[in-house]
């Protein structure tokens, strides 16, 4: 017979409310626990934040009632049936970012398809099987080195560029750089033989992957939108602004995302899965604002889900606390860089294509002055045929992140590039055609013959035509808390224009301005005691800027792909222009760069703000 009850408890605390919920079927107990959420129900606190599902049989003596026991909290109960048991919050600690008052406003939901969605499928799965044994989670890089004898991201690359040949057919070479991110927001997920053989402890029989889980509680919410309105509210005529908000909610939670896991499957949750898993056959999605649609509508078999989700009332609640704990999970965007780089993993991680020079400076950097700098690096994990290093995910927990790439230094390429282009050069027609497009007067005559450029010969072009060569450093792109990216800032040369763009990126807001500046000058006294920085050439590593509404802002120092050591008892300054084989990299020019244009925007912004409190006061 079967046994259903389920459970809810809410604690009001301060401003926050943390629940539980529990649910009961053959005796068996699911509970989701500490979803520990902001009134507003859209502030992520850094240091809490709800970790996942776990089930337990019911005799299972590790019950742990703290939140109901707690006499000093409000509490508010609702029970059907027996209750439960429920495990003592995963509470996981982060670097804290730096914490400002300002709200900036959000007009939409982020999200985006972007380009060359398709392609990144096969990529995804062709490449990743997704299957983890921890067997293969290796600290530090020596297994790999033995694993992957070469970079595994060359490999990516090329087979990006070959794929994309393929795919543009007859019509030759990539004509604008389309392996590489345009900057849309994307997320990758697993696709569904992947969701089947997830990875697991060896006490998990089955576990459900984040990407689909993601997938599957926006169907399922959305579903509960639908049945309602249909059901209880047909032809009162739900506000658009009301539908808005919720469609809102809903890409909150596509973003987010987690790893649950049960030991065995819930009879209706496996249904429902199934159903939504058998109906999505995308291993890769991107979000976007234009295509969202698609996301939600994806061939699904409405009917049956709908059916399903009748059955199933008493699930609306627990996937009401559902929907709240994926709000609270970080959505994952890459701004720059190479596509097919990167991989979602759980708990608070992102996984980059391993690449032992990035997987060396890592070790180094975790033992070093900049390690607060760094995101965390917990080694390197197999997947399917490729080597990953685990890296912090900077983006945890931020709703709606507000990013802004830099790429450091005057020079975006190593002295060996330049040496390989003077001995052994290989032309590249993409980038040839990258170059024409931006300004078809750059090619020599002897290029635009060749219809091909070396690479050195385009990076040195592309420090030119940006402030890499002036100011040391450039903006690679910026993604706003709407999901619109900017990638035209590569083409500021000057100071003044770095500031607006500070300011737009900003939005003027001195609080996350100030927060910029002072972790920049914190930056900078870290790296006049860093072993690493001073016996290393720093080349296209980025500063990656990053705020939230919840006034949260921070930078870190990422991708070290290109960041080499120098030879023993050499020593770089850092701060003067690069003369072949000086291997000085400018990193410190940069970096002064970028915290002048901080200043000049602080200055803006407090007139600005000035200004307007005197036309208020004015007014008054
Ligand atoms: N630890 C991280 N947490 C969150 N986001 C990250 C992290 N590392 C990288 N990113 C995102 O991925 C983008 C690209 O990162 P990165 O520069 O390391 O990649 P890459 O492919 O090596 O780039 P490039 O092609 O410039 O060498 C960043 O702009 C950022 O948006
Ligand atoms: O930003 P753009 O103008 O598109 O140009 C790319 C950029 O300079 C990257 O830094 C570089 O990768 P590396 O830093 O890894 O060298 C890439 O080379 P690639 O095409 O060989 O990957 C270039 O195509």
């Amino acid at each position: 017979m079967r046994e259903r009850c389920s459970s809810l408890t809410v604690t009001v605390l301060s401003n926050r409310w943390q629940t539980q919920v529990s649910t009961c079927v053959h005796g068996v107990v699911v509970h989701t626990y500490a979803l520990t959420l902001d009134r507003e129900m859209d502030v992520m606190t850094d240091d809490n934040y709800m970790e996942g599902m776990e089930m337990e049989t019911e005799n299972n003596p590790t019950m742990d009632t703290d939140f109901s026991s707690d006499k000093t909290y409000q509490h508010l109960t609702i029970r059907e049936g027996t209750s439960s048991s429920c495990r003592r919050v995963k509470v996981r600690s982060r670097p804290r970012l730096q914490s400002t008052k300002s709200f900036p406003p959000y007009s939409q939901c982020i999200g985006g398809l972007g380009e060359d969605g398709d392609g990144d499928d096969e990529l995804s799965q062709s490449s990743d099987v997704m299957r983890e044994d921890r067997n293969d989670v290796c600290q530090g890089t020596e297994r790999n080195i033995e694993l992957i004898p070469r970079c595994a991201r060359d490999e990516v690359k090329e087979q990006w560029r070959m794929r994309r040949k393929e795919r543009v057919g007859g019509r030759g070479e990539d004509t604008d750089g389309l392996e590489r991110w345009s900057g849309n927001r994307r997320v990758e997920e697993k696709s569904e033989c992947e969701d089947k053989e997830m990875e697991g402890g060896t006490n998990s029989k089955w576990q459900h992957c984040r990407g689909r889980n993601c997938s599957f509680e926006i169907e399922e919410v959305d579903e509960e939108r639908k049945t309602s309105s249909e059901g209880e509210n047909e032809g009162s005529g739900e506000s658009q602004e009301r539908r808005d908000g919720e469609a809102e909610e809903l890409i909150g939670i596509k973003e987010g995302s987690t790893t649950h896991q049960w030991s065995s499957p819930h009879p209706i949750l496996s249904k429902l899965l199934h159903s939504s898993s058998s109906t999505s056959s995308s291993s890769s999605i991107n979000f976007s604002s234009a295509e969202s649609d698609e996301v939600f509508s994806e061939g699904e078999d409405v009917g049956s889900k709908r059916r399903a989700f009748r059955k199933s009332r008493s699930w609306k609640t627990y996937l009401t606390m559902m929907h709240w704990s994926l709000r609270r999970q970080g959505s994952w965007v890459q701004l720059a860089g190479h596509q097919g780089n990167f991989q979602l993993s759980e708990g608070g991680e992102v996984l980059k294509l391993y690449c032992e020079v990035e997987a060396k400076c890592l070790d180094s950097l975790m033992i070093d002055a900049l390690r607060p700098f760094v995101p965390q690096y917990h080694g390197c994990v197999t997947r399917g045929e490729h080597c990953y290093i685990r890296l912090e995910d900077l983006l945890s927990g931020l709703r709606r992140p507000v990013i802004m790439d830099c790429k450091m230094g005057v020079r975006t390429y190593q002295e060996e590039e330049v040496v390989k282009t003077q001995t052994k050069a290989t032309l590249r027609s993409d980038m040839y055609q990258k170059m024409v497009k931006v300004d078809p007067s750059a090619p020599s005559v002897e290029e635009h013959e060749q219809k091909a450029v070396t690479k050195s010969r385009y990076l040195q072009w592309r420090d030119t035509t940006s402030s890499t060569s002036t100011l040391g450093f450039r903006i690679e792109g910026v993604m706003m808390e709407d999901g619109s990216v900017q990638r035209d800032f590569r083409k500021i040369l000057t100071l003044a224009k770095v500031t607006e763009a500070m300011l737009y990126f900003t939005r003027s807001q001195l609080d996350i301005l100030k927060a910029y500046h002072s972790r920049l000058l914190a930056l900078s006294e870290a790296l006049k005691n860093s072993l690493f920085f001073r016996s290393h050439e720093v080349i296209g590593s980025s500063l990656l800027f990053v705020h939230d509404h919840s006034s949260k802002a921070s930078v870190w120092m990422i991708d070290f792909g290109k960041t080499t050591p120098l030879p023993d008892r050499l020593e770089l300054r850092h701060n003067i222009p690069w003369a072949e084989g000086s291997r000085e990299d400018g990193y410190l020019i940069g970096l002064t760069s970028l915290i002048a244009s901080l200043s000049q925007a602080i200055s803006v912004a407090s007139s600005q703000q000035e200004d307007s409190c005197g036309e208020e006061q004015s007014v008054a």
